[in-house]
């Protein structure tokens, strides 16, 4: 896949005292047994630097990447710069961190780059500084004029797809959040998105209940009966393969995964959890119901491995040739 016909892809570095540009450099190391296409990486480079002496090339353009990506890292810098070390974030990282995204997202808008693979932001260091998104899925949401309730954060492993109806918030805030009306919206987008994303013509999703035992009829809580079932009749009144509510507690195993190409779940454990467990190496995390494709790798900025040489370009690795699948699965459906 070394010079994929669609283009590079615009790879953002994550937090610059994170494992992102260790994995980047990692994953351009590897590219050839990864089996990735090319792509330039978006930060500051002596991120990079401070963790790997392999080639880099400074490029202005992602078009410029295939001609260099078979010697060298091709990378765009960006005006705002770190110096933070490895494992220790600060306010300038985060506002390198939100540049190189805010760069990869617009050159993947423009149709400069094929797609858009962001590397770990700590939503913390983000918070601090003004960002407003509950995470990077709903500001490229916001970048692609999407509203928050019409994408939906799927975490895709080689067995397992799974989606929250809720992403970043408090679990406190989880039921009064859920209604027939939002779970219908994630439900349709994850659909539509298995259509478009990944070539899967008449997909099948299986929905989660909220309480121990999806409620026990309503007698370990309401939410099933009163919000969940609706919104499972509303999308099977369109024509759409769904199945639930399933206690989430069964709904895992291999058996079960058998059954459904996605599982939509209530809140953020409940979906990564059963990924992560499975597919920590090889989890993906895709933005549903973007003009673009995004992708990422599944974990976070691993601040307490950073600049160590222990951070594994697997995740990344995967999240890039996904990018590049769904985006050619993109252009067959359209
Ligand atoms: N897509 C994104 O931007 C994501 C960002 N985060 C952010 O990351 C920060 C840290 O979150 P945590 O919950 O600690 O999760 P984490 O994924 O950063 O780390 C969890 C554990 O897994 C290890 N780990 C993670 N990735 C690894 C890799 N590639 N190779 C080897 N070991 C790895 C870490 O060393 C740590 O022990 C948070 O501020 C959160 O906001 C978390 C998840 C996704
Ligand atoms: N836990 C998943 C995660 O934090 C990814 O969120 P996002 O930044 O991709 O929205």
């Amino acid at each position: 896949m070394a010079h994929a016909p669609f283009g590079p892809l615009a790879v953002s570095l994550g937090d610059p005292a994170g494992i992102g540009p260790e994995v980047v450099a990692k994953c351009w190391d590897g590219r050839d047994g990864f089996n990735l296409p090319a792509f330039v990486a978006i930060g500051d480079p002596r991120s990079i630097t401070n963790v790997w002496d392999g080639p880099i090339e400074i490029v202005e353009d992602p078009r410029q990447a295939d001609a260099v990506f078979d010697h060298a890292l091709p990378v765009i810098q960006i005006a705002a710069a770190s110096a933070d070390a490895p494992g220790q974030p600060s306010v300038h990282g985060a506002h390198c961190s939100l540049d190189s995204l805010e760069i990869a997202v617009g050159l993947t808008r423009s149709g400069s780059a094929a797609a858009v693979v962001t590397g770990p932001v700590s939503k913390e260091q983000l918070y601090s500084i003004g960002f407003s998104h509950p995470g990077q899925t709903e500001f490229v949401a916001e970048r692609c004029g999407v509203g928050s309730g019409n994408v939906a954060m799927m975490l895709a492993g080689p067995t397992l797809r799974t989606v929250p109806v809720t992403t970043h918030l408090p679990l406190a805030d989880v039921a009064q959040r859920l209604s027939p009306g939002l779970i219908e919206a994630r439900g349709r987008t994850t659909l539509r998105g298995l259509q478009r994303n990944f070539g899967i013509a008449n997909p099948v999703l299986a929905i989660s209940g909220l309480n121990p035992h999806a409620g026990e009829g309503g007698m370990l809580g309401r939410e099933e009966v009163e919000i969940i079932e609706p919104a499972i009749a509303a999308l099977r009144a369109e024509g759409w393969r769904v199945t639930g509510p399933h206690p989430a507690d069964t709904m895992f195993h291999a058996a079960a995964r058998a059954r459904y190409d996605a599982a939509l779940c209530m809140y953020h454990d409940q979906a990564l959890i059963p990924v992560k467990a499975l597919h920590f190496e090889d989890g993906v995390n895709v933005t549903l119901g973007l003009p673009i494709i995004r992708t990422a790798p599944d974990h976070g900025t691993a601040f307490d491995i950073a600049g160590q040489d222990r951070a594994d370009p697997r995740p990344l690795a995967a999240a890039i040739r996904m990018a590049a699948i769904c985006a050619a699965n993109r252009e067959v459906a359209e």
